[in-house]
């Protein structure tokens, strides 16, 4: 394919200068490690509560290190994608899976959009093949679809002539300048006007197909949908827009994929649907490479499929990038990141870290896979002999299929399929009982028994030996939506914290994969930093309550004498370099504050109710579940931009916001006490008192929920019980 002798680039490694960084980030390390062999050489003098101190400062001390492995040396590639079609005549095939769940949770018209983006890339449309997963096996999304793929027929013509930054319509039409990216000719105008309607009354459709199911079931494929039960099903696959048309004016395939349901076999959420999706691609279109995209993740650079496929053909070797993955980012999000979820920070330092050791881990949304990693191939190994009924299941296409794949042949090489043909082979694959007795979810495709499905298939591929590259164009290549709400915020964050933690301890641990595979031992001790979010919890809630415990009781909590500057500095550094990194990272103080505040929150919450649930998990109690987050058409409500109140904190009566409010309470009182002994005491000093103080400013959106109305307010049922575990805390003080 190659048609250059001194072929031209692809991607460039960016040299990064981190030294300064990684200074300050070992001082913090040593702060605390004379900070914890003070207090280890004073144990003896202040008993039990230093020897907890100590335990806390220990695993602070561990976490920190961690986090300096991970954040050591950043990888950061420029992708050229001019380049690309002057090194290669064809580019490979690319299939696209855009997975959704709920019609209610996820309305279609996110759906819509993103599928939209999609088949509007800048990729020759005879070799891309857009497939939805619908959980939901909505009626309605299915319609949207067919009224989209009706739209697309003016909307990628449109995008392709006039170079549109954002193929997303609802994006597109809402950006604030008419014409911003045609030039603004009257004939533009004129047309942009045109489809600007064309898709008002796309929406206005999709809307009604939702609330007016009646309409709806006199149409054609209602049979296929009346009646369903969401969780008991057989499967309906469906050929939305099959492309016939070789060349650039085509508009790639859409495929409607609700795959079999029965109450006798586990669906396996996301996982489930990302299995069956690569079978149904397999048999259907093959493509060698695959896009995996949430519903709410439309592409935002028209260029992002020539920017991965850059970083899956520019390395000498293809070990280097099993896959690649573009990082989580946000549209319309709010400002200065009040729920803390918008992940910034994370991506920039520890993500982009990671990608220097093996890889950025993947993180689900926005990832790009070669389908033989998927299909568990070792770097550098054809392994065809390996493509047999007991791994891949009985179907006999798929086994081909897999075949051409693991050898390096494409199906078809034109790209022009009878997609109809292989629809009975696909519903097959798509069955509920096909993974049976076979190795998909184990050592094949999207691995099953976590929530973090995403996180624990990346480690499996690193373990096997593979790295992953992160692709970080200019526009970013893909965004999507951020929960916001406290509720809907702790939810995902408690998900990702079970996920992570259950991979720990299930058979694809990294612990183990580092012994027993390829996984890289800094690699691994890079993925112990998110995946014990859920264990951070404990020492965290631990030190906050230790610390209310030490004003109670008269107890000292900080060294005395001129070692007391050893926390003062520790704090005062740690705090001035976070701040630095959000300035950097072009984030406001604000910013950085809401993070800090909302990282304790999160501990004392979503982590802890993490931990919980993994607990549960391995007593055999309880399983757990993935609740899907709630996604906004704009993330910003009426009502809320009303009473520019969006940021706020919001509650509900969920358990997740007992343990905190109850860390709020303690600390209250012990400031009071602490205030009223005017410091005094024993061994207690104003310190310990600020500290207490510093704690509940952390808390501060529930200081504020205690007082608030409706859904701002902490509900008196969940305030009780705080109460009482406050009580029962201050009684145990009273013991101590
Ligand atoms: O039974 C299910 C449940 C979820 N989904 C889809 O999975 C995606 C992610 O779900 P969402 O509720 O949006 O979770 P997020 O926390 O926003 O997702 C992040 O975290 C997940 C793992 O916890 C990954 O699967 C996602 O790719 C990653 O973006 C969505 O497209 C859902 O439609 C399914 O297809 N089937
Ligand atoms: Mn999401």
């Amino acid at each position: 394919m190659e048609s250059h002798s001194t072929p031209l680039p692809l991607q460039e490694r960016l040299p990064q200068n981190n030294n300064p960084k990684r200074a300050i980030e070992l001082l913090i390390l040593s702060l605390l490690l004379i900070l914890l062999s003070h207090r280890l050489s004073l144990i003896g003098v202040h008993g039990a509560p230093w020897i907890l101190a100590a335990l806390c400062e220990s695993w602070f001390a561990f976490i920190w290190a961690l986090t300096v492995n991970a954040k050591w040396n950043p990888a950061v590639y420029r992708t050229f994608p001019e380049n690309i079609s002057k090194r290669f005549k064809d580019l490979p095939h690319l299939d696209v899976f855009v997975t959704t769940a709920d019609a209610s949770l996820e309305p279609p018209i996110i759906t819509v959009d993103t599928v939209l983006s999609v088949l509007a890339v800048d990729y020759p449309p005879e070799r891309l093949a857009c497939y939805v997963s619908d959980d939901g096996c909505s009626g309605a999304t299915y319609r949207a679809l067919v009224e989209a793929s009706e739209f697309a027929r003016l909307w990628v013509p449109f995008c392709k002539r006039h170079g549109v930054r954002t193929r997303a319509p609802s994006v597109y039409f809402s950006a604030a300048e008419i014409g911003s990216d045609g030039g603004g000719s009257p004939e533009f105008l004129d047309e942009w006007r045109m489809m600007k309607k064309e898709y008002e009354e796309l929406r206005q459709r999709i809307e009604q197909k939702i609330n007016d199911f009646a309409s709806f079931q006199c149409e054609e494929d209602a049979k296929d949908f009346s009646g369903i039960e969401v969780r008991n099903h057989p499967s309906i696959i469906k050929v939305i827009w099959e492309n016939k048309q070789a060349g650039p004016d085509g508009i790639p395939h859409l495929i409607y994929v609700a795959r079999e349901k029965s109450a006798k076999h586990p669906y396996h959420y996301k996982a489930g649907a990302m299995n069956v999706l690569t079978r149904v691609s397999a048999v259907m279109t093959n493509a060698p490479f695959m896009l995996n995209l949430d519903c709410d993740m439309f592409a935002n650079n028209s260029k992002i499929m020539l920017h991965a496929m850059c970083l899956m053909l520019g390395f000498d070797n293809e070990v280097q990038s099993g896959f690649v993955q573009c990082p989580q980012q946000f549209h319309g999000a709010l400002k200065d990141d009040p729920f803390g979820n918008q992940v910034v920070v994370l991506q920039q330092y520890i993500i982009c870290g990671i990608a220097g050791i093996q890889g950025p881990p993947y993180g689900g949304t926005g990832c790009f896979h070669r389908r033989k990693v998927i299909y568990g191939v070792s770097p550098g190994h054809g392994d065809s002999e390996k493509i047999t009924k007991e791994r891949f299941g009985h179907s006999r296409e798929l086994m081909e299929s897999a075949t051409q794949t693991t050898k390096g042949t494409t199906k078809k090489e034109v790209g022009i399929y009878d997609l109809s043909s292989s629809l009975e082979a696909a519903k097959i694959v798509a069955r509920s009982d096909y993974e049976f007795d076979t190795s998909w979810g184990k050592e094949m495709g999207w691995l099953y028994g976590s929530t973090a499905e995403d996180i624990n298939t990346g480690v499996r591929i690193h373990a096997n030996g593979w790295g992953s590259v992160r692709c970080t164009p200019d526009p970013p290549g893909f965004l999507g939506n951020a929960p916001v709400g406290g509720p809907e915020s702790m939810t995902q964050l408690k998900r990702w914290a079970t996920g992570l933690f259950e991979i720990i301890v299930g058979h694809n641990s990294p612990l183990i994969a580092v012994v027993t595979k390829k996984l890289r031992l800094r690699q691994c001790l890079a993925y112990m930093v998110i995946n014990l979010w859920a264990a951070r919890s404990l020492p965290e809630l631990c030190y906050a309550l230790l610390l209310a415990y030490c004003v109670l009781s008269g107890v000292a909590f900080l060294p005395k004498g001129p070692m007391v500057m050893v926390p003062i500095t520790l704090f005062m550094i740690y705090n001035a370099h976070t701040l630095m990194e959000y300035l950097h990272c072009g984030l406001s103080p604000r910013a950085w504050w809401n993070n800090q505040r909302m990282q304790r929150v999160t501990s004392a919450t979503a982590w802890l109710f993490g931990l919980l649930g993994v607990v549960l998990k391995l007593l055999g109690i309880s399983e757990t579940i993935f609740e899907i987050t709630r996604k906004e058409q704009t993330s910003i409500s009426d009502e809320e931009e009303i009473d520019g109140d969006a940021g706020r904190f919001t509650f509900d009566s969920s358990p997740l916001f007992v343990p905190a409010t109850s860390i709020v309470l303690v600390n209250l009182v012990a400031i009071g006490v602490g205030l009223f002994r005017g410091g005094g005491g024993e061994g207690v000093g104003l310190g310990e008192v600020a500290c207490c103080a510093w704690v509940v400013l952390c808390f501060w959106a529930f200081v504020r929920g205690m007082f608030g109305k409706g859904r701002y307010g902490i509900p008196w049922s969940t305030i009780g019980k705080a109460g009482v575990l406050c009580s029962l805390f201050l009684g145990l003080c009273m013991l101590g």
